[in-house]
């Protein structure tokens, strides 16, 4: 962690996880309108900002994954603060630092996260004082995800992920999860291209135990299509002691398991990490509201 100056803000962006994710139908205007529960894990991505007077924007990279991306004007930060800069008619400026943890492309929102945390951060470097419906509509340019990444708690998440509800389903907040990439980037846009078109039915979020024998991944057919690795990952984590349900997140290829205690889930990151040295495995747990 950098040591931080007084008049530096921090911002985490959450890694995004879906515990169940239906696709409905593919609309007219090629986007899918989801049913979704999106949770949040206490871990992600750390975004540091500090003003900068003369109305420049700097980003600079460092962490795991920081070399997998570049910091230009592609950046979905570079582009949150180029779109909240543009919002507020002044050309304000911060040198913005993200300390990449989160696998790039891998259905955990990473992007997404990193955005919706950008716009956090500026809005309070900035003293903009946009309410989070605010920033929620603004993010929505910056990629479907953005809008639930801002308040980043439990949500159920419609549409292409502008119609946004928050949701306390008892008994998530706190639970130990695990969260595992075997290291291969997919395209959200080519995972949903492998959708075979066919709506299974609603989601119903109300509660733990519906959400485990009831909700899907629509998209792990497709994504375990162009990634057959992903079938290995949730197989072994299936077999895990105290594992309550594991599923993909997202169009993949991360996948989570929630267990019944840390000492579960402690053990399972160990046996994953002695027999797949090479995966991307995070332990963590479920953010409350
Ligand atoms: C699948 C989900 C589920 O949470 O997560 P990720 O796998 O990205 O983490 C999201 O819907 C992804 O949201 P996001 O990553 O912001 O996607 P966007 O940049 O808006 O869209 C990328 C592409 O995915 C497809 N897309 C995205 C969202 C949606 N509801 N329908 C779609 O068909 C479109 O082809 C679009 O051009
Ligand atoms: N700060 C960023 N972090 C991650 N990906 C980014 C970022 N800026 C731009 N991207 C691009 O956005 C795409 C989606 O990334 P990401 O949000 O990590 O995927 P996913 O939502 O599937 O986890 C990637 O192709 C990546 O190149």
């Amino acid at each position: 962690m950098p040591l931080l100056d007084a008049d530096m803000l921090v911002e985490t962006a959450y890694a995004k996880v879906n515990l169940a994710l239906h696709v409905r139908e593919r609309r007219a205007d090629g986007y899918h309108a989801l049913e979704s529960l999106f949770v949040f894990a206490r871990d992600g991505d750390l975004l540091t900002g500090e003003a900068r007077e003369d109305g420049s924007i700097s980003l600079m990279l460092d962490g795991r994954f920081g070399a997998a991306l570049e910091a230009g004007e592609g950046n979905l930060v570079m582009k949150a603060a180029r779109l909240l800069q543009e919002r507020l008619g002044e050309k304000r400026g911060a040198a913005i630092r993200l300390t990449k943890s989160l696998p790039v492309a891998s259905g955990i929102g990473g992007g997404s996260a990193d955005a919706a945390a950008a716009l956090r951060l500026l809005n309070r470097l900035w003293d903009a004082q946009l309410s989070t419906p605010e920033l929620e509509r603004l993010g929505l340019a910056l990629g479907s995800d953005v809008p639930a990444c801002v308040s980043s708690v439990p949500q159920m998440v419609r549409g292409r992920g502008e119609l946004l509800e928050q949701r306390d389903v008892q008994g998530l907040a706190g639970m130990p999860m695990l969260l595992v990439n075997p290291g291969v980037a997919l395209s959200t846009a080519q995972v949903f291209q492998g959708w075979d078109q066919q709506d299974r039915g609603p989601l119903d979020a109300h509660g733990l135990e519906d959400i485990i024998a009831k909700g899907r991944n629509d998209l792990e057919p497709a994504a375990i299509e162009a990634a057959p690795i992903i079938a290995e990952v949730l197989a072994l984590l299936r077999e895990q002691t105290g594992v309550r349900f594991a599923r993909m997140s997202g169009s993949g290829a991360t996948c989570f398991a929630l267990f019944d205690g840390v000492a579960s889930r402690g053990a399972a990151a160990m046996a994953l990490c002695a027999l797949r040295p090479d995966w991307w495995i995070m332990e963590t747990e479920i953010g409350g509201a």
